[in-house]
């Protein structure tokens, strides 16, 4: 029986997954995994006997990932799986961008009139004050083209926009997925100089804190709009209150900042993104089924600090080791399992910046022989696990 432990809202549909024979969730203070969304892993207290981390979720900066991978807890996240919902928000504040929708709106709701003939004619004399324009023909660049970006610009292409996107860490299959159509800035420059709508799909990493800076919004046209649907502090907050007051027009976000409520330029919202039911239905289908093929057959899929490792589960007598990745580890394995007496039979081994990950497949009807604790003399080994 394995123990769930859930922090924020996971839709029950992802949580139905854990068969109630096999996992206990949210019964006991023990957990060997937690679910979680956008729940700060950073101040919690990590007890030895946790194994995974599953973020259903794209963003993992509220996840200490280096440290947990150092720990033996492997971080997994649920790539794509709210990009659609994230993309329908920053298509909606588009249009709220370039027309005074929310104005007209709460013109309209907040009067109150004699009677109906009142009310028309007051608003025909008042719809001129909430005269836009048209997201068709203005040119929007993206900078981060990832499931978000990507799936974005695309759409984007069929609303008669102009698209330029830029990101130098952009995968071989990630360029696949975007229309030839969407024009490719090779420097940020390139891009800032000339869009009427800048849109951040990054992610917020060490390198990424604050770029969004003084050196970007100069760089910007008067009368432009950034959105930013990806994270608060990949802004420099105060760099952005003077480019409103100076060349940027408008600023909406997900992530809200005291220091920005209530100014007249600034439309945030409660971090709603993710926020439909499809998007947290997937997300939690996908946290879920990672989790399980992780605890139940060792694999390693979508994970954010571990490499993805998978071994087809076949029944046999399974050794999971989580290592540093250091010359040697795979061969010292090796030698331990034939001290012992014990046959491999199949075996992989990843390895992602300073872990690593052997997943080895021994011989059943040898098993008696096996200690792990013979895995764990081996220095750089963080966990060993059996199935
Ligand atoms: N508002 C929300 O509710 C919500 C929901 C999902 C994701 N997000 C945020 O959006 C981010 C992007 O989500 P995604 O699903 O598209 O992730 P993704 O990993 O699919 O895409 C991120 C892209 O950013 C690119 N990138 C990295 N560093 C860059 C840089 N310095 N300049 C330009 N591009 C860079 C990567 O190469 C990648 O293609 C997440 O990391 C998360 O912070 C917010
Ligand atoms: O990175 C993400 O996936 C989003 O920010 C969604 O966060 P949430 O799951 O807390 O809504």
């Amino acid at each position: 029986m394995f123990h769930i432990k859930t922090y924020n809202q996971i839709a029950e549909d992802g949580l139905r997954r854990f068969k109630p024979n096999e996992y206990a969730v949210n019964d006991a203070e023990q957990a060997d995994a937690w679910v979680i969304r956008s729940h700060d892993v950073h101040q919690a207290d990590i007890p030895p006997y946790l194994l995974a981390i599953a973020r259903a979720g794209a963003g993992v900066n509220n996840i200490p990932l280096d440290r947990l991978a150092r720990q033996g807890v492997v971080v997994f996240h649920t790539p794509g799986a709210n990009a659609n919902a994230v993309k329908e928000l920053v298509l909606a504040s588009m249009l709220l961008s370039v027309r005074p929708i929310l104005e007209g709106a709460n013109w309209v709701n907040n009067h109150t009139f004699a009677d109906q003939t009142s009310l028309e004619e007051a608003m025909e004399q008042q719809k001129r004050r909430f005269v836009g324009s048209e997201l068709r023909g203005k040119r929007v660049g993206i900078v981060g083209l990832g499931a978000i970006g990507a799936s974005l610009a695309n759409d984007l292409l069929h609303l008669g926009i102009d698209v330029i996107g830029y990101d130098p860490h952009l995968s071989v299959d990630g360029a696949w997925n975007i229309s030839q159509q969407v024009k490719r800035a090779k420097q940020l420059s390139e891009l800032l100089a000339d869009v009427d709508i800048l849109t951040i799909h990054m992610p917020l990493t060490d390198d990424t804190r604050h770029m969004i800076d003084a050196t970007w919004f100069k760089q910007m046209k008067p009368g432009a709009t950034v959105l930013n649907f990806a994270r608060g502090e990949l802004v420099n907050d105060a760099d952005l209150l003077e480019a409103l007051d100076d060349n940027v027009a408008t600023y909406i976000t997900d992530f809200p900042k005291q220091v920005l409520l209530g100014h007249p330029q600034v439309v945030a919202f409660p971090h709603l993104g993710a926020s439909t039911h499809e998007s947290e239905v997937n997300c939690a289908i996908q946290a879920v089924d990672t989790l399980k093929l992780y605890l139940e057959t060792g694999s390693i899929r979508n994970s954010a600090n571990f490499p993805n490792t998978e071994l087809p589960y076949v029944g046999k007598r399974r050794l999971a080791v989580l290592h540093l990745n250091v010359p040697n580890m795979v061969g010292q394995i090796a030698s331990r399992l034939a001290e012992n007496g014990i046959n491999i039979d199949n075996m992989v081994n990843r390895s992602r910046n300073d872990v690593a990950y052997t997943l080895i497949d021994i011989d059943n009807h040898k098993h008696e022989t096996l200690s792990v604790n013979a895995l764990y003399d081996i220095e750089g080994v963080m966990r060993v696990r059996e199935f």
